[in-house]
């Protein structure tokens, strides 16, 4: 068994002997109380399930295993651009709580490299689709063709004892995370490239070879790839494309078909499709206006009318977060960094100093600040990514690390099928003429 496993069969198997032992004393302790707003309002704050792998705070932002953005940037081993943490050691850190060597992290790309080969049907299966097929579509049907793979599903067929479920789910997770960059490669050059493959590099790390068989050498790029395959892996359990994954896993479809299902939520525009919606945003305005370096009352007045047609200013607002995400500061920081003048990173900037003051103007907005959303496709488009119809398949490569090593804790821990209580609008009515009468 390699060190990794072994680790996470240690870990996973002493927690669920807490859980277990603290679950017969005190099951049956409040945690939360839930009103009828949060009901009819998307569940918003209510604890209602555990993900081992990160934690969101409105303030502060994301932890992954109790470290911030700027810890993970400091304390992570970092890529050949000696920069940027390796989601290869973000992976091995939500998975066992533990920050990796580099030793160990090198050793998760080359297992990674190993486990990489991606079966011919499932690129006879992308071919067979139209190549103005969206990009999310195309990510989530591969990862469905790629299920012929799945270890869970076939040791499931056997008879697999409940106490292997976390062996078979942990292969299906290095597997599948393996082959997704040449599976998501591949969607983006016979989509924006001709169908001009490229094959992978038998020396870079996870996230170099996957800009190589993107089509982009730059070692900048490269280098920016390590910090959103991090930054986008992990956001708590609650987010939609996690709890999602965690729905489905939890009756126990293979991680194959459990990932493929987050990914579908992930398409959607409030949630990971919002990082395409910003950039078309912001080229419209840009169009509209007939310049690409509006000024903030042009801006103001584009924000105005975007929310006068009835929709939202695409990667402003969050479910939880209350602040500026840190994931668009760090974002921020490597243009700063790295960039030293680009007109899409400016208007995104500007856009940053305007938008805030009108959301909160509204009276409704939770939150008037920019999601990670808002940033990073002015980066992308900077390093000639321009396609942003393919944005949120990058982002569904790097969310597979997080959602993933999570469900490899449930079903380590045994979770069970989740299935919470709905009620229907009559059973609300009558709950307050009973409440009103005992009043
Ligand atoms: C990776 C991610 O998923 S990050 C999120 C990406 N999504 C986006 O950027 C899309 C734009 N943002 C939004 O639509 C929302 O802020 C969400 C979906 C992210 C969060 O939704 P909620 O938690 O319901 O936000 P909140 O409680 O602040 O909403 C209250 C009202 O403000 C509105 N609002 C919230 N954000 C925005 C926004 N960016 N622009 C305009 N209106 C907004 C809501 O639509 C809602 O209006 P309504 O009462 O008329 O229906
Ligand atoms: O937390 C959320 O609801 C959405 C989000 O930012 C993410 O999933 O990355």
């Amino acid at each position: 068994m390699d060190t990794l496993k072994k680790k996470f069969y240690e870990k996973s198997s002493a927690l669920k002997v807490e859980i277990k032992s603290l679950l017969k004393e005190h099951s049956e302790l409040m945690v939360d109380d839930v009103n009828l707003g949060q009901i009819y309002g998307g569940a918003r704050d209510i604890k209602m399930m555990v993900w081992e792998t990160s934690e969101l705070d409105a303030m502060e932002g994301i932890r992954f295993r109790n470290m911030s953005i700027p810890e993970l940037k400091e304390k992570l081993p970092k890529g050949k651009d000696g920069k940027e943490p390796l989601p290869e050691a973000l992976f091995w850190l939500m998975l066992v709580g533990e920050v990796p060597t580099k030793a160990e992290a090198d050793w998760l790309t080359e297992e990674w490299r190993k486990r990489s080969t991606v079966p011919a049907h499932v690129f006879s299966t992308l071919d067979a689709l139209p190549t103005n097929t969206h990009a999310m579509t195309q990510f989530t049907i591969a990862i469905n063709a790629m299920q012929t793979e799945s270890i869970f599903a076939s040791r499931y067929d056997e008879g697999m004892n409940k106490d292997e479920y976390w062996d078979a789910t942990y292969e299906d997770t290095m597997n599948l995370i393996a082959k997704l960059p040449q599976v998501a490669a591949y969607i983006y050059r016979r989509t924006y490239a001709a169908g001009q493959h490229i094959a992978p590099s038998t020396t870079e790390d996870w996230s170099g070879n996957y800009a190589h068989m993107l089509g982009f050498e730059n070692e900048e790029f490269k280098a920016l790839m390590r910090l959103y395959l991090t930054i986008h892996a992990d956001h708590e359990g609650g987010n939609a494309s996690a709890h999602t994954t965690h729905l489905v896993g939890s009756t126990l479809s293979d991680p194959y078909l459990t990932f493929a299902a987050g990914m579908n939520a992930l398409a959607g525009p409030l949630h990971g499709l919002a990082n395409q919606e910003v950039i078309k945003w912001i080229f419209d305005m840009l169009e509209e206006l007939g310049t690409t370096a509006p000024t903030k009352e042009q801006i103001a007045d584009y924000v105005h009318a975007t929310l006068a047609k009835g929709q939202v200013v695409p990667g402003y607002g969050h479910a939880v977060l209350r602040r500026p995400d840190p994931r668009f500061m760090a974002q921020m920081e490597f243009a700063k960094e790295y960039i030293r003048h680009d007109d899409v990173v400016e208007v995104v900037w500007k856009v940053f100093d305007v938008v805030p003051g009108i959301l909160s103007s509204l009276g409704k907005v939770k939150n008037p600040w920019p999601n990670v959303d808002a940033h990073s496709g002015a980066l992308l488009v900077h390093y000639g990514l321009k396609e942003y119809g393919y944005y949120t398949v990058l982002f569904g490569v790097s969310r597979a690390l997080g959602v993933l090593a999570a469900l490899c804790w449930s079903r380590a821990l045994g979770f069970p099928l989740e299935r919470p209580k709905s009620v229907t609008t009559e059973w609300v009515r009558q709950f307050l003429a009973e409440h009103k009468a005992k009043a």
